[in-house]
């Protein structure tokens, strides 16, 4: 039988190993702190649990941190990892170090159901969902874990529709048994989905944002299929219930495609659709995928809709690039890597 993973457990979960194998109830916490934060890749170092319990322990579980298989690195020092998930299969995360901030893009599926236009993480298919360990695993066994200060679940998948996993690695993240991490360091992007999207604005402080893509209906649709189970103006709605006009941060994603949603009058639609939220929008480059007939738009298109949108009272930034030599677009290496395994298997 495979061995139990302690790592991306939470506290009440280790509680319930440590009362299964008659070990002390603190002994929970113990085993926690040496999870999270002295970060031991064996039960065998936690050295103030009796040799005892650490036999009992061994015996039904293992620590469950996994180095990842692969990284590529960028020239800008962005580094993509990939981890193995599951026999077949890989997720990635990227590092993304910048002047004052170390910033982790976490996966939190193998693959994704929604299968947006512009996605290579959607061309895949949906294939799993990541349990907390991997979740966890991704943020714990890099190199440059220890100079991370921030987390975007942006990786590869639907992190709502693998909701109950992401919410125990949130509470991982933040609690102080945990990381301790203030929920201000960690962002969640989701498409939305009405399963699940009230839940994490109830059941999580961290920063929310949701991809956008174009504030018209009948385009969004064609972009992104989920608009049509939940539509962006019912999510709007929804969130003109909840107060993100202090520290919780709300934003909308916008990749700007040439011709198709980049000119004034879709930046009127947004203005339209956004007013009375305390919200800001991020413009984002499009990486190009094969395949796919979509082109990002220039920088001076980019620009003008910035300008043009914050000028009329919605704050708007162009996210920098990054790692666009190591095909920073979620989803590349570990699509080449299941390829490059489905061949050895042939
Ligand atoms: C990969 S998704 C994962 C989180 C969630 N599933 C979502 O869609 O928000 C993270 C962000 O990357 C964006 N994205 C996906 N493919 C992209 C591409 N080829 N170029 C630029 N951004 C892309 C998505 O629209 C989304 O805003
Ligand atoms: S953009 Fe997000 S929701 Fe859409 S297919 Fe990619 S990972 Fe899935």
């Amino acid at each position: 039988m495979p061995k139990q993973t302690l790592l991306g457990l939470t506290l009440a979960e280790l509680q319930e190993v440590v009362k299964r194998l008659g070990m002390p109830g603190f002994a929970a916490k113990q085993i926690a702190s040496w999870l999270y934060d002295k970060k031991v890749n064996s039960i065998d170092d936690m050295t103030n649990l009796s040799l005892k319990h650490r036999d009992l322990l061994k015996d039904v579980c293992e620590v469950g941190a996994d180095a990842p298989v692969d990284a590529m690195r960028s020239v800008d020092g962005t580094v993509k990892y990939l981890y193995r998930a599951g026999e077949k299969h890989f997720v990635e995360a990227v590092y993304i170090p910048d002047e004052e901030r170390a910033t982790l893009c976490v996966s939190s599926q193998v693959g994704c159901k929604m299968n947006c236009k512009f996605c290579m993480t959607g061309k895949q298919g949906f294939i799993a969902n990541l349990t907390a360990n991997q979740i966890i695993n991704q943020i714990n066994s890099f190199p440059e874990r220890d100079k991370l200060t921030n987390i975007v679940m942006m990786g590869m998948g639907e992190p709502l529709d693998n909701l109950d996993e992401v919410l125990k690695a949130l509470e991982i993240m933040t609690s102080s048994y945990g990381y301790g991490w203030s929920p201000k360091r960690i962002t969640l992007s989701t498409v939305g989905l009405r399963k699940g999207f009230q839940r994490f604005i109830e059941e999580s402080e961290c920063h929310l944002a949701v991809s956008l893509h174009s504030p018209v209906a009948m385009q969004r649709r064609e972009l992104m299929p989920a608009e049509k189970a939940f539509s962006i103006t019912e999510m709007v709605d929804l969130l003109k219930n909840y107060d993100f006009s202090k520290q919780r941060r709300l934003s909308f994603e916008y990749i700007v495609f040439k011709g198709v949603n980049d000119s004034l009058l879709y930046a009127k639609e947004l203005l339209k659709l956004l007013r009375g939220l305390d919200c800001r929008v991020n413009l984002i480059r499009f990486h190009a995928i094969p395949g796919v007939d979509l082109e990002g738009a220039d920088m001076e298109t980019m620009n003008k809709l910035r300008d043009y949108l914050t000028s009329h009272g919605l704050f708007t930034t162009i996210r920098a690039s990054r790692g666009e030599d190591i095909f920073a677009a979620c989803g590349m290496l570990s699509t080449a890597k299941q390829e490059e395994n489905k061949q050895e298997l042939i």
